[in-house]
C-alpha cells in the first residue's frame, strides 16, 4: 500500500481515499485579557459585511462576577455580541445544555468559518461548547478562555470535548481543539478555595507521573497557592504561581501533542482517571472532578506501594501533599464492587486492556494489565486505614 495521499484505484472495484488534515492551535498566556487595550479576542476570526460579530458563551457564575467588564470590552471594540449565559457544572454537563448552545448559534445566524465562538468558563462549559462547535455544521471554529484552575491547566489545553451521557462520564465527545486558548490567571481570584484544590489535583497528577520538580513545588508552596489563588499577592506566592502554571501547561502539552487523537491508549495523563469516572458520576454532586481523581490517585499510590513501585516514605509524602492541598484521600465509594465495575468500564474504554498507569517513585510512570480483584481490595483497605488515621483531608484548617 502506498503512503501518499490521493485516490488509489486498484481497477477491480475498490477505491482507497487517503487524505491528511494538519492541525495547529495556540495556547497563549495573556494576563488581564479583558483590559480595553488588549486585542487578542478581537483579532481572531474576521469581519462579516455588517462588522465584527461574535457569539460569546459564558458560564453563569463568571457572568455574575466578571460579565460587566467583559461586555464593556466587546462594546469598546465595537463587536456585535450575543452573550449566551449558561449555568455550567457537572450536573448539567449533558446533551440538553449542549443543544441549548446550538440553538443560540442558530438564533444568531453564525457564519460558518469566520466567526469563532468564544467560550468563557470552566472545564464543563469548555467541554460542552467544544462539542457543539465540533458538531455545528460539522465544525465551527472556537476560542477558549478558561476561568477555573482545571480549565487553565487541563481542559483548556487539549483536543477533547464532551458531555456525560447515560450516567457515564464524557461518554459522548469529540476531538476538536480550539483555535486559540487564552490563559488569564486573574479569573482565579473569584474561584472558591475548594475549586482551587480541585485544579491542584490535576497538577498533582502530572507531577506524580512526570515531573518530580513540580511535585516539590506543590509540596512547598501548596498552601500559599491555595491562599493567594495564584494571584501572586506576595513575591514568593507569585514566583510559585508562575512556576507551577508554566510547568503544568508545558508538561500537559508535551504529553498531549504527540498523541492528540489518542491513537496510543497507554496515556500517562490517564493517571487518576481509571476508577474516578465511575466514582465521580456515582457521587455526583458530592465529589468534584479533581477530588475524584485524587481519591483514585491515593488508591493507586497505595497499590503501587504494595507492588514495591514506590517506598513507604514516598507513599506517605504523596498522601501528605494530597491532604495539604485539601484533597480527599479516600471516599466511601472506594468499595470492591464499585472498583470492579469501574475497572471493567475503563477496560472497555481502553479497548480491552487495563493499561493502568501506576507511579514509579515520584515523577515516573509504568503501565500494568494484571491488577486483580484481591489486589484492589487489599489496596483499598490500606488506603482507608491510612486516610482515616493519618491523612485526613484538611479543609480550611480543620480535618474533615
Ligand atoms: N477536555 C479535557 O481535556 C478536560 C480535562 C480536564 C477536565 N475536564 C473536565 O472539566 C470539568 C471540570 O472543570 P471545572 O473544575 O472547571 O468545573 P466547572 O466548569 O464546573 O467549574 C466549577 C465551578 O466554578 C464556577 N466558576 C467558573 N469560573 C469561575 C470563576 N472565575 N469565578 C468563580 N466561579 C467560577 C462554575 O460556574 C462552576 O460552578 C469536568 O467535567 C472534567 O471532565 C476536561
Ligand atoms: O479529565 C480529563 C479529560 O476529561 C483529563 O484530565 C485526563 O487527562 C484525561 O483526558 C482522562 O484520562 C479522561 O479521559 P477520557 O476518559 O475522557 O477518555
Ligand atoms: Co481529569
Amino acid at each position: 500500500m502506498t503512503e501518499t495521499t490521493g485516490l488509489h484505484v486498484d481497477g477491480a472495484g475498490s477505491w482507497l481515499v487517503r487524505a491528511r488534515k494538519e492541525v495547529s492551535y495556540e495556547v497563549r498566556v495573556r494576563d488581564n485579557l479583558f483590559r480595553p487595550d488588549r486585542s487578542d479576542l478581537v483579532e481572531i476570526g474576521s469581519d462579516s459585511p455588517g462588522g465584527r460579530r461574535r457569539v460569546v458563551v459564558i458560564d453563569g457564575n463568571v457572568d455574575l462576577l466578571h460579565g460587566e467588564r467583559i461586555r464593556a470590552y466587546f462594546d469598546h471594540h465595537a463587536v456585535d455580541c450575543a452573550m449566551v449565559v449558561v449555568k455550567a457544572d457537572e450536573t448539567v454537563k449533558d446533551l440538553a445544555t449542549a443543544a441549548r448552545v446550538a440553538e443560540e448559534l442558530d438564533r444568531f445566524g453564525i457564519a460558518r468559518r469566520r466567526e469563532p465562538v468564544i467560550v468563557i468558563g470552566g472545564g464543563v462549559l469548555m467541554d460542552v461548547v467544544g462539542l457543539i462547535a465540533s458538531l455545528y455544521r460539522r465544525g465551527t471554529p472556537f476560542v477558549r478562555v478558561p476561568t477555573t484552575l482545571i480549565g487553565l491547566v487541563d481542559a483548556g489545553l487539549g483536543a477533547k470535548t464532551g458531555v456525560n451521557f447515560n450516567g457515564h462520564k464524557n461518554r459522548l465527545g469529540s476531538y476538536a481543539p480550539a483555535e486559540l486558548t487564552l490563559l488569564d490567571r486573574s479569573f482565579l481570584s473569584t474561584v472558591d478555595r475548594r475549586h482551587i484544590s480541585n485544579g491542584l489535583a490535576e497538577i498533582l497528577k502530572l507531577a506524580l507521573i512526570k515531573d518530580r520538580a513540580l511535585f516539590e513545588l506543590l509540596a512547598e508552596h501548596g498552601q500559599v497557592l491555595l491562599r493567594e489563588k495564584f494571584q501572586g499577592r506576595t513575591p514568593i506566592g507569585d514566583t510559585a504561581a508562575v512556576a507551577v502554571l508554566h510547568a503544568a501547561t508545558q508538561g500537559m502539552l508535551e504529553e498531549l501533542q504527540p498523541n492528540l487523537w489518542e491513537s496510543e491508549l497507554e496515556r500517562c495523563l490517564d493517571y487518576g482517571h481509571t476508577f474516578s469516572p465511575t466514582i465521580e458520576m456515582r457521587a455526583l454532586p458530592a465529589l468534584l472532578h479533581g477530588e475524584a481523581v485524587c481519591v483514585d490517585m491515593a488508591l493507586t499510590t497505595v497499590l503501587a506501594y504494595r507492588r514495591g513501585l514506590l517506598s513507604e516514605d514516598e507513599r506517605d509524602r504523596v498522601l501528605t501533599v494530597m491532604a495539604a492541598l485539601e484533597l480527599p484521600t479516600w471516599h466511601p465509594l472506594v468499595a470492591p464492587d464499585v472498583l470492579l465495575q469501574a475497572l471493567a468500564d475503563t477496560v472497555r474504554h481502553r479497548d480491552g486492556q487495563q493499561r493502568l498507569p501506576l507511579p514509579v517513585g515520584i515523577g515516573d510512570v509504568t503501565f500494568v494489565n494484571d491488577v486483580s480483584a484481591q489486589e484492589l481490595e487489599a489496596a483499598a483497605v490500606l488506603q482507608r486505614e491510612l486516610s482515616e488515621t493519618r491523612f485526613r483531608r484538611i479543609a480550611a484548617g480543620k480535618c474533615v
